[in-house]
């Protein structure tokens, strides 16, 4: 058998993100095949065989590829509505576009969500999808066969709607399924697409959407179904002072422990948001092992408050970062999520005691993977685990006066990525996607997003 090709990237600073932070001033990092084979201070050792290419990356931070644990794609082409919503007043307005979307829209926006995050150093992306119109095709197919032409490993979190206004719900009654035909759909997406294996591109999670848009039953037979598989569990959770009053309402307990009481709390389990949490929702998470998708930036779009960060880390509960769905983030990027954890989480109950630079960066790689339930192969650079990491580019205008390179790129503008790599493979080059072309892209995205909008207005 062929020996693994190798790359060597010299010169550079490195935040591997391991148990200990260890970093390196000046230092290499070798890539065989589709693993970091080593990595440490100063040049690669000499000598080494099946050398393909060298990297000087003077000038640059490497870094794991970012971690993705929150996103809605489809939103992609809905981007910049309803702009002044709290969460309720703005998916009241949304369901009625959203639930006219259809293959061609929903691949045109994956591709334009995976392009802009994968621009922007994210390796591993998810897709909280959750809109099915009756008619509308193969969508979770079209998203799974962006993010492969994109390069990107990802996770299609297959949600599902069975709660209507009629059963007390939010959306509307034509935005849902039946709960026979979420569950089926579901578990058939698992069996044809999820990938078990260390170092899959394709996973799938079992994702009802959220406790005023899915029934108790589909909330209880989506966990049954996702253990069943051996898969992962994802929803929101959390998110808003009137979601916790709809709980309180309709179930008679607030959103936790309704989530316990349906089976939703477990280490293979995972919330985006949870912005409402006391003392004892968080330790429950923490005794659990249930993990958090922490979306700083959506948090503050729709008003929804300050997620108590700080205290969920102290407490032991597993945290990474989400973009969410571009209609309430519409920028798209994760990396300047890393800033907006710290800057928002210092408003929060804990001010200067809030996150650090390198607590960002960790939520963003390694927290992030974490709550993928791919811990074990991404998230640090370490020896044996897959080569997903960035190169980004710290000499420039914007960064070089800031000696301490995690704090330049945390702290600084959005740092220019000069290449990114997911298992060996490199994906992005001078901040330009190399599989996909983004220019036919962004006329894509635009003309499904004007689709969409005729469509809409017609009905
Ligand atoms: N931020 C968001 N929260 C949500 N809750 C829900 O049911 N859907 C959404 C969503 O699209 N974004």
């Amino acid at each position: 058998m062929a020996a693994d090709r190798r790359i060597v990237i010299e010169n550079c600073s490195i935040a591997t993100v391991d148990a200990d932070d260890t970093e390196y001033t000046s230092g290499h990092l070798v890539l065989a095949g589709d693993r970091i084979e080593s990595l440490g201070a100063g040049k690669a050792p000499e000598g080494l065989e099946n050398v393909v290419r060298r990297i000087d990356a003077t000038g640059h931070l490497v870094t794991p590829g970012l971690v993705n644990t929150h996103h809605h794609f489809y939103q992609w082409i809905t981007r910049g509505l309803a702009t002044d919503h709290n969460l309720f007043d703005w998916l009241v307005a949304l369901y009625p576009t959203w639930a006219r979307i259809d293959e061609r829209m929903t691949y045109a926006a994956a591709q334009g969500s995976l392009g802009m995050m994968a621009r922007g150093g994210v390796t591993t992306a998810m897709d909280h999808h959750y809109v099915f119109p009756k008619g509308s095709g193969d969508l979770s197919g079209s998203i799974i066969r962006a993010a492969r032409e994109t390069g990107v490993r990802f996770t299609l979190a297959r949600g599902s709607m069975d709660r209507s206004e009629k059963d007390g719900g939010l959306p509307p009654d034509f935005a849902v399924e039946t709960l026979e035909g979420a569950l089926a759909a579901t578990e058939a997406t698992v069996d044809e697409h999820h990938d078990a294996s260390f170092g899959a591109m394709t996973q799938v999670a079992v994702a009802p959407c959220s406790p005023f848009s899915v029934s108790t039953e589909l909330m209880r037979q989506g966990a049954e179904l996702a253990r069943r598989k051996g898969v992962r569990l994802h929803t929101h959770g959390s998110e808003t002072v009137e979601e916790e009053q709809f709980c309180k309402e309709l179930f008679g307990m607030g959103p936790t422990d309704y989530f316990e009481s349906t089976g939703w709390l477990g280490e293979d389990v995972w919330m985006a948001h949870c912005v409402h949490m006391n003392d004892s929702d968080i330790a429950a998470f923490a005794r659990t092992r249930t993990g958090v998708a922490h979306c700083p930036s959506s948090n503050a779009r729709l008003a929804a408050g300050i997620a108590r960060v700080p205290d969920m880390l102290a407490a032991g509960v597993p945290v990474g970062l989400g973009v969410d769905g571009t209609a309430s983030n519409e920028s798209g990027e994760l990396h300047t999520e890393l800033r907006n954890a710290l800057l928002i989480n210092r408003l929060g109950a804990h001010r200067e005691a809030a996150l650090t630079a390198r607590q960002a960066l960790r939520l963003g790689t390694y927290g992030g993977a974490q709550v993928l339930g791919r811990a074990p192969e991404i998230g640090s650079l370490e020896p044996g685990k897959l080569a997903d990491l960035v190169l980004w580019k710290l000499d420039t205008l914007a960064h070089a006066s800031i000696a301490d390179p995690v704090t330049a790129l945390v702290l600084g503008a959005a740092a220019p990525v000069t290449a990114s790599f997911v298992g060996g493979e490199q994906i992005v080059e001078n901040g330009r996607l190399l599989h996909v072309d983004e220019d036919a892209i962004a006329r894509s995205t635009r003309d499904e997003a004007q689709r969409l909008a005729r469509i809409a207005a017609r009905a």
